[in-house]
């Protein structure tokens, strides 16, 4: 890869790095300087508390990433305790017990010891210093990167692998945060976050609306003539689909694992004839030109991001909140009227409505004797309303989907992003 100086970029961004992250991904080992500086750190029931306790879960991260079954019959509606964390990730329990009670020497069980609350116990995220860690998916120079530093000015940004590693970092306390984009103007929703905020027991305790303002990137010296493929994130790819076109380029497109991933695999294996689409950032991360600036279809291009914690917020009635729920019924599409008019009735808009497949049962088979099987595909049904859940009309709506919904699950509530429009960097396309 070619060498990138780290000083001549990173100050630019508001998030500050110790020094060169490191990416997160399966086969991360957690540096030692984590083990120690976790030491102290008592996780919820105890859990966690030792040394050993802590590696044998970061050892998760070394293990590859198994899917779960989504959802868990949870009918609470109220936002859960991570009261799991550490004990268990993707209901997969980690190498030690965790509910070992201790044994004295006539082997009867011991009650476990009572250890009195102190100061560090009652005080906020994050445990780390002052500086919020928080994780996301790409590498530096990614949106995803930006939408970190917009959400935690000063944060800690920690790059993952995969989505679905912020979430175990998050969850093992190797992060605070973890922020994540759930949909885009142009290219929709990143329904593999939405089947992941099923699977993972975190909750949303904010959004960030980014503006993504794409370059098409390649090394110093390629002209457009030269490119036969552009590479970059699929959401990207998709976001620029057109104009690529209108620039008459000759080239095949092909998917990565983020924008700025791309722009540092040109930079690392000296490809002259590939093109990547990025921010202007990861240009001057990786040492790329920039070849056409704000090729995105739309100018007002934007990303939606969420921030999700162990813990909820505490709901307010101060400030425009959202609240995002996921509900089921057995009878399918049938009950999604009368839940919607539990919304309607109280004047509560939506703001966004998702439906992806309901994994465990995708399948309901309604018998008729005269006409045959009708095979209808069941649903997870995802959505975010504008009230907050300490407003009795929410609290209301709520009870009365309960009633209308065989699983439902209130993913956060929080405060809506209301910073004023301020477009993509230069409207104007210079192509
Ligand atoms: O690849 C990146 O830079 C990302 O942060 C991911 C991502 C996405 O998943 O949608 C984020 C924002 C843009 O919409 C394009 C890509």
């Amino acid at each position: 890869m070619q060498a990138v100086s780290p000083s001549h970029n990173l100050y630019s961004s508001s998030i500050i790095y110790p020094s060169k992250p490191r990416r997160l991904n399966h086969l991360t080992r957690l540096p030692i300087r984590c083990v120690y500086r976790y030491d102290s750190v008592q996780f919820p029931n105890g859990v966690g508390s030792s040394r050993a306790d802590w590696q044998s879960s970061c050892a998760i991260l070394s293990s590859k990433v198994s899917s779960q079954d989504q959802g868990s019959g949870d009918k609470s509606i109220l936002p859960s305790n991570s009261d799991h964390l550490a004990a268990a990730v993707n209901g997969h329990k980690t190498s030690v017990d965790l509910n070992l009670v201790p044994i004295d020497k006539n082997n009867k069980p011991q009650p476990p010891a009572q250890k009195p609350l102190t100061i560090t116990d009652l005080s906020p995220a994050p445990m780390h210093g002052s500086q919020l860690r928080v994780a996301y998916q790409g590498v530096p120079g990614a949106y995803s990167e930006a939408a970190a530093g917009k959400a935690y000015p000063n944060c800690e940004a920690i790059p993952c692998d995969q989505f679905e590693v912020a979430f175990q970092a998050v969850e093992l306390w190797i992060a605070d945060r973890a922020v994540l984009p759930v949909e885009n103007s142009l290219g929709g929703s990143i329904h593999r976050n939405y089947d992941l905020l099923l699977r993972h027991r975190l909750h949303i305790v904010g959004e960030v609306q980014l503006p993504v303002h794409h370059c098409l990137l390649a090394l110093p010296g390629v002209r457009k003539e030269y490119l036969t493929r552009v590479i970059s994130h699929p959401q990207a790819l998709s976001q620029c689909e057109h104009t690529l076109t209108k620039l008459g380029l000759n080239v095949t497109r092909e998917a990565v694992d983020d924008t700025a991933g791309a722009a540092e695999y040109i930079a690392a294996n000296n490809l002259r004839d590939t093109a990547a689409i990025a921010s202007a950032r990861a240009a001057e991360l990786y040492g790329l030109q920039i070849l056409a600036d704000g090729i995105q279809d739309d100018s007002s291009n934007v990303t939606r991001f969420v921030m999700l914690a162990r813990e909820p917020i505490i709901p307010r009635t101060d400030r425009p909140f959202k609240t995002s729920i996921v509900f089921a019924h057995d009878k399918g599409t049938s009950v999604l009227f009368k839940v919607l008019s539990a919304f309607a009735f109280r004047n509560i808009s939506l703001t966004k409505i998702e439906s992806r497949p309901h994994r465990n049962r995708p399948i309901r088979l309604v018998d008729d004797a005269n006409v045959g099987t009708a095979k209808h595909f069941e649903y997870m049904f995802y959505v975010d309303f504008e009230a907050s859940m300490a407003d009795v009309r929410a609290q209301n709506a709520l009870a009365e989907v309960q009633e209308f919904t065989s699983f439902l699950r209130v993913l956060g509530s929080y405060p809506m992003d209301m910073t004023p429009w301020c477009p993509s960097r230069g409207d104007e396309q210079s192509l």
